[in-house]
């Protein structure tokens, strides 16, 4: 860990670690590729400015992603971080998704030690409330939403056969006698509460080559690492969506915080409606909330720094070097 009254150079950027009384926390995705998934960058991007959260969003990028993308998040307030690819052992049986082989990279994020805490936010989910809370959580554990097995992804896995899911274990008897003692709380790797560590950082490095990977990639591997400090966090901090049509029972839409456009077709830049469950009302709602933020011009970073300089005359003063009681009356409606 950084010590804590140095200042971290990176990038030509100099970043004031936090104060001896405690770590700086920021929020970080993870974009790769030159395909549209900047998107959802920009989505969570201002998602997070429309809660008012306190912390900055870091870019983890692949060398991959092109300079144009990357001017868009920067230009929308994101600390982007270029990252070099993690490359797992070969998977002669398949990944779920091919794509996922990329998800490796993920691992990087370990590395950004100049962060106490950052909370870990795929590039396809939305923020809707405010959850700067989860960084007050005691530090030590991994906290992440545990996962649906349901969905045809899941497909090659014991559970889906069996028709076992944690969500809902009352419903399938594991046959414990056939394949020995139920899987362990599994988490979905879309959303993670965690602490960057380098020797955390170091060992996964070296345990992942050595692991042979399954059909969830880095998701599985995460999984299997952090399983003895893993804590689960309710379903309202990452709405795996196919928890809507899975395990309706669970869900209260009323109560969601963040949502994770992870089910088939649901990505909503790319949102067409035509695949399974993309005609529901709920799915159909969820979509236009994500673009009524990714098009509101109001939250893009010049805008939304403009607006609050306007309303927060300390930072005026600030900016401006001036008294503050000048300030406000310099401020207040003129007089004449
Ligand atoms: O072409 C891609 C595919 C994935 N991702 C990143 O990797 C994350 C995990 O992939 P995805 O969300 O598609 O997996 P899912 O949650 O849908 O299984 C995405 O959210 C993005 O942040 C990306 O940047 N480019
Ligand atoms: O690389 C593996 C990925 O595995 C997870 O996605 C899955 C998982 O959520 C399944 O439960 C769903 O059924 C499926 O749709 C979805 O793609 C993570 O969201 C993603 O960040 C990434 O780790
Ligand atoms: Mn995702």
């Amino acid at each position: 860990m950084a010590p804590k009254d140095m200042t971290v150079e990176r990038k030509g950027e100099v970043d004031m670690v936090a104060s001896p009384n405690g770590g700086k926390m920021a929020y970080v995705t993870f974009l790769a590729g030159n395909l549209d998934y900047w998107m959802g960058v920009v989505g969570l991007a201002k998602g997070l400015r429309k809660v008012n959260s306190a912390y900055p969003l870091v870019v983890a990028i692949l060398p991959d992603v092109p300079e144009e993308h990357r001017q868009i998040l920067v230009a929308q307030g994101c600390i982007v971080q270029e990252i070099e690819p993690v490359i797992p052992p070969e998977n002669q049986a398949g990944y779920a998704m091919a794509y996922y082989v990329i998800n490796y990279s993920k691992l990087r994020i370990w590395e950004f030690v100049e962060y106490e805490k950052m909370i870990y936010l795929d590039g396809d989910i939305q923020v809707f409330d405010n959850i700067d809370h989860l960084f007050d959580s005691p530090s030590g554990y991994l906290y992440a939403v545990r996962d649906c097995f349901c969905e045809g992804s899941w497909s090659k896995t014991p559970q889906y056969e069996i028709g076992y899911c944690q969500q809902s274990p009352e419903k399938v008897t594991w046959p414990v006698e056939i394949y020995g003692p139920p899987p362990p709380m599994y988490f979905n790797a879309g959303m993670l509460v965690f602490e960057p560590n380098l020797l955390t950082y170091k060992d996964m490095l070296q345990v992942v080559k050595v692991t042979a990977p399954t059909s969830f990639a880095e998701q599985d591997f995460l999984n299997m690492y952090f399983k003895d400090i893993y804590k689960p966090i309710p379903t309202t901090y990452n709405l795996v969506l196919a928890m809507l049509w899975r395990h309706p029972e669970h869900v209260d839409l009323d109560q969601i915080k963040v949502v994770h456009y992870c089910a088939k077709g649901s990505k909503p830049w790319r949102f067409t409606g035509a695949e399974e469950h993309m005609d529901r009302e709920d799915i159909k709602m969820l979509v236009k909330k994500w673009w009524e933020i990714y098009d509101d011009s109001s939250l893009d970073y010049k805008n939304f720094v403009e607006t609050e300089l306007k309303l927060n005359p300390i930072i005026t003063t600030l900016a401006s070097k001036e008294p503050v009681g000048d300030c406000l009356t310099s401020l207040a409606p003129s007089a004449a």
